[in-house]
């Protein structure tokens, strides 16, 4: 009761008069209605010229247009419709300046209001509100068993029913023709056929000694290979007489293992070791090209850059090949 407490302060009759004043032309300023307000806004009543502003009575009425439209709280005080909260939009926001008012015409196409003398006031309120605009309201709150469950929840072990991929492929996975393998089939962990590599032989160990060692050819300078070349460096035992003998295993000493691919020649020895699908596999492709192998492995593989270091040479062709091939450009010409 704001004019209740002015009066309980008991002021001098000049400050009274004046502080009525003030009190009914702030009053008059926020009824959009008031004559006072439509003339200073159009301008008709300069600065200068205004005299002290008149009491006059206050009106019931009020801005927000949702309390006008039910007609069981029109006979309310006036401090009674301010003590509810217009939270949004607020009073000097754009939404609010741009929103269509109430006016006689809405009123007519709005629904009628449900019987609302069971409410209470804030009951009423939000309803009314709600009527006339819905998307100011925020949306009412789901039932916890209804809503959606979090992404935190979501990411939590269920406290109920059987874990998340935990059961045995065999027993959730249904079997469709030949889509997916029986469970029995995948019996080593090892598909790939690789092989326990020996320590100190891992990729990393072999890039390591590919960059220490600038050439693991085996050659002082770089060769033209011909196939004959080729076929000799296997990688087998070297078995002509007066070769060199191990001197561990006292056994003949291994001959070099060479492989082509794309017409350049590798020395593969330095990598068997290093190989992960094993000495054996990699020397299948010695003494040849081993293109055709390699691609069939493992395409994916840089065969160029991993053996970088390990270049021979290039492959030509035999000599008795070119002798034959250029008398037969001799007998053209
Ligand atoms: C001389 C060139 C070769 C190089 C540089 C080389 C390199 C490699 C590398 C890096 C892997 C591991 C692949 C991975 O983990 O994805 C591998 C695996 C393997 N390589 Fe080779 N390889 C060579 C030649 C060959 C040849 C000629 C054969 C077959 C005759 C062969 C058969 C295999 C097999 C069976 C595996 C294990 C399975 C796999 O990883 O797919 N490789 N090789």
């Amino acid at each position: 009761m704001r004019r209740t407490s002015l009066e309980g302060q008991k002021p001098s009759p000049s400050e009274d008069s004046k502080r009525s004043a003030e009190h009914s032309s702030s009053v008059q300023d926020s009824s959009p209605h008031s004559e006072t307000h439509q003339e200073y806004l159009g301008g008709v009543k300069p600065f200068a010229q205004e005299t002290t502003p008149k009491a006059q009575p206050v009106l019931a009425t009020c801005s927000v247009p949702s309390f006008t439209l039910d007609e069981s709280y029109t006979s309310r005080d006036d401090d009674e419709v301010e003590a509810v909260p217009a939270f949004f939009p607020l009073a000097d926001s754009h939404q609010r300046a741009s929103a269509t008012p109430a006016t006689d015409e809405t009123k007519t196409h709005l629904p009628s209001p449900p019987n609302t003398t069971q409410e209470t006031p804030i009951e009423a309120f939000s309803q009314a509100a709600q009527r006339i605009a819905p998307c100011l309201m925020p949306p009412p709150r789901l039932p916890q068993s209804l809503s959606k469950p979090s992404a935190a929840a979501s990411m939590r072990v269920p406290t109920s029913g059987p874990l998340p991929n935990r059961s045995r492929p065999s027993a959730s996975v249904p079997k469709k023709g030949n889509l997916l393998l029986p469970s029995n089939t995948i019996t080593t962990p090892n598909a790939r056929n690789k092989v326990l590599l020996a320590p100190g032989h891992s990729p990393l160990d072999w890039a390591h000694l590919a960059r220490t060692h600038p050439n693991l050819s085996g050659v002082p300078c770089f060769q033209r290979v011909t196939p004959s070349m080729l076929a000799w460096h296997d990688g087998r035992p070297n078995r002509e007489p007066g070769a060199p003998v191990d001197a561990k295993t006292g056994k003949r000493a291994r001959k070099p293992a060479w492989s082509a691919y794309q017409g350049k020649v590798y020395n593969i020895t330095p990598y068997l070791p290093f190989h992960p699908g094993g000495e054996g596999q990699l020397l299948l492709a010695a003494g040849k090209d081993g293109g055709k192998l390699f691609m069939e492995a493992h395409p994916w593989v840089n065969w160029e850059n991993m053996l970088g270091e390990c270049v021979v040479g290039i492959m030509v062709s035999e000599p008795a090949d070119d002798m034959e091939h250029g008398a037969s450009l001799e007998d053209m010409d």
